[in-house]
């Protein structure tokens, strides 16, 4: 604390999160929620308040919070910004509030960990590691307000500010915080294809595939991420009512995503503070409806291949909170209507899958709408997106560690067989091993090989049909190697694909 003949000036040290704010010499917190900092900041002076920061996430960002204002006990005001759709969705400043009303009881998180839990309808958690007589103590010495617009933040932080300087509750505290430090496996940084049926399937094995061989880096937002480069998720079946797993294992629920997808499908009008919304960009931002362009389009021509939705302004996007998702095609082959989405920057763990069910529900739209305007009989193709920096935050590792442990084996489980490399039938006929290489569909031979060796067999198939599933060409391996002991032993062995050896009984 630091008196001045104007005024006594306090100054906010984070512990967490350094760079994501906005430092004054007051005594009142802002929390702005969803709403841009910068948009409070600037209707106010740095000595009315102590410190403006967001909050997106109950599960993430309180913690971080609560940590930051028991570091700072000259914090006595707090005011919560509450105002946006996306506050509502997210319901992190209401699960705030309701920890400075309700507190905390300990319970167990979501993911079976042992936690403070706010008393909320939303499930918001505080580290066990720090001081019940802590938390309390910080409860009742803050005095809180919610605000449900700028003006009234605003406002209600310079009523504050007119108080004369209060004593700090306590002394700063500090809690130990246990890191979870991940195990990296190699494997290839950049472009990878990953496919399931539903979007649930799929990003289960997107969330396995970046926290095994992911690159720790650092973020830009004050910590670290695992991130693989140029990843292509293949949605192939997700059915029209969105597949949810009982339980629930996926970051968000059915209410949610009926309020996204709005944010994606429907134009919405600019406010200040609030960033973009996809719709917004796509119904109206660059003067022209891009949905309905791309319907039209395409009833006028279905081969095109110019159905493009663009969400990247170049003139506008070189500034703060530019769009994540930024490039939409769509395209027609074979009566399958498939959509493509690009994000130059994606969150798998707590953001794609709200992501896929939202351009999911876009391309039945645009399905629904094609069908209905020409003569064309279309069905759902696959949904494709392409995430470029495909990342987990560092403070979602262990939630994706219970997942992966919970669910990725029971999914690697669930195995069909058919590759659309097709399929391969292999024989021992008289000194050769012969290979055909049949169509998936209709079995039509593509392709013959024969040798002695199953290793030069091996590499023959692989350099011709480079895209064949791994799990396919380890079996092929293991077969090829079969056929090769019964070849070389052929008095005694006898080899049928998908079968043990045989002996060969030699009836004397
Ligand atoms: O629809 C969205 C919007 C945002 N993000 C994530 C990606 C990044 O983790 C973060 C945005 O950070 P910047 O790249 O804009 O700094 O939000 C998504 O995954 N999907």
């Amino acid at each position: 604390m630091i008196e001045t003949s104007q005024a006594t000036q306090f100054r906010y040290a984070a512990q967490h999160k350094p760079n994501q704010l906005i430092y004054g010499t007051g005594q009142t917190a802002v929390i702005t929620g969803w709403t841009v900092r910068d948009a409070i900041a600037k209707h106010l002076q740095p000595s009315e308040y102590a410190v403006i920061g967001q909050l997106y996430s109950p599960t993430r960002g309180i913690n971080l919070l609560i940590r930051n204002l028991l570091h700072n006990p000259h914090v006595r005001f707090l005011v919560v910004l509450n105002a946006t759709k996306e506050d509502k969705n997210a319901g992190a400043c209401q699960c705030l509030l309701d920890f400075f009303r309700n507190g905390v009881e300990e319970s167990i998180s979501d993911t079976g960990r042992k936690s403070w839990v706010i008393r909320s309808a939303i499930p918001g958690y505080i580290d066990i590691d720090i001081d019940i007589n802590a938390l309390e103590k910080l409860r009742h010495s803050v005095n809180w307000q919610e605000a449900k617009s700028i003006t009234e933040a605003v406002n209600q932080v310079k009523s504050y500010a007119q108080k004369a300087a209060i004593q700090p509750w306590g002394v700063p505290l500090d809690f130990p915080m246990s890191a979870v430090e991940p195990t990296v496996l190699p494997g290839p940084r950049y472009g990878h294809r990953i496919e399931g049926k539903t979007i649930a399937e799929t990003w289960v094995k997107i969330i396995h595939r970046i926290k095994t061989t992911g690159t720790i880096r650092p973020t830009g937002y004050d910590g670290q991420w695992q991130e693989l480069i140029d990843l292509i998720a293949i949605v192939t079946d997700e059915p029209a009512d969105f597949y949810f797993p009982e339980p629930n294992y996926l970051p968000i629920d059915r209410s949610f995503i009926q309020e996204y997808i709005s944010q994606i499908l429907d134009d919405a009008p600019q406010q200040e503070g609030v960033k973009y919304t996809y719709g917004q960009r796509l119904r109206s931002w660059f003067g022209r409806d891009q949905i309905q362009e791309v319907i039209d389009k395409l009833v006028a021509d279905i081969d095109s291949a110019r159905a493009v939705m663009s969400l990247w302004d170049a003139s506008h996007d070189a500034n703060d909170s530019p769009p994540c998702l930024n490039h939409i095609w769509v395209r027609i082959v074979d009566h399958q209507l498939s959509l493509t989405a690009t994000f130059r920057s994606n969150d798998m763990f707590s953001a794609w899958p709200a992501n896929a069910m939202g351009l999911r529900e876009l391309q039945r739209y645009i399905c629904d709408a094609i069908t209905q305007k020409s003569n064309h009989v279309l069905k759902m193709g696959p949904l494709i997106t392409i995430s470029q920096s495909a990342h987990i935050y560092d403070d979602c590792f262990e939630n994706t560690e219970n997942v992966i442990t919970s669910q990725y084996t029971k999914i690697c489980q669930q195995r069909d067989y058919a590759d659309p490399a097709g399929s391969f039938v292999i024989t021992v006929q008289d000194s050769s091993i012969f290979v055909e290489h049949m169509t998936p569909g209709s079995g039509e031979v593509v392709n013959c090989y024969s040798g002695k060796s199953a290793s030069q067999l091996s590499r023959q198939i692989v350099a011709d049909c480079p895209g064949l599933q791994v799990e396919h060409a380890i079996y092929l391996g293991s077969e090829l190697q079969k056929a090769e002991i019964a070849l070389s032993n052929k008095q005694e062995l006898i080899y049928e694909q998908d079968k043990q050896l045989k002996i060969h009984f030699i009836e004397n």
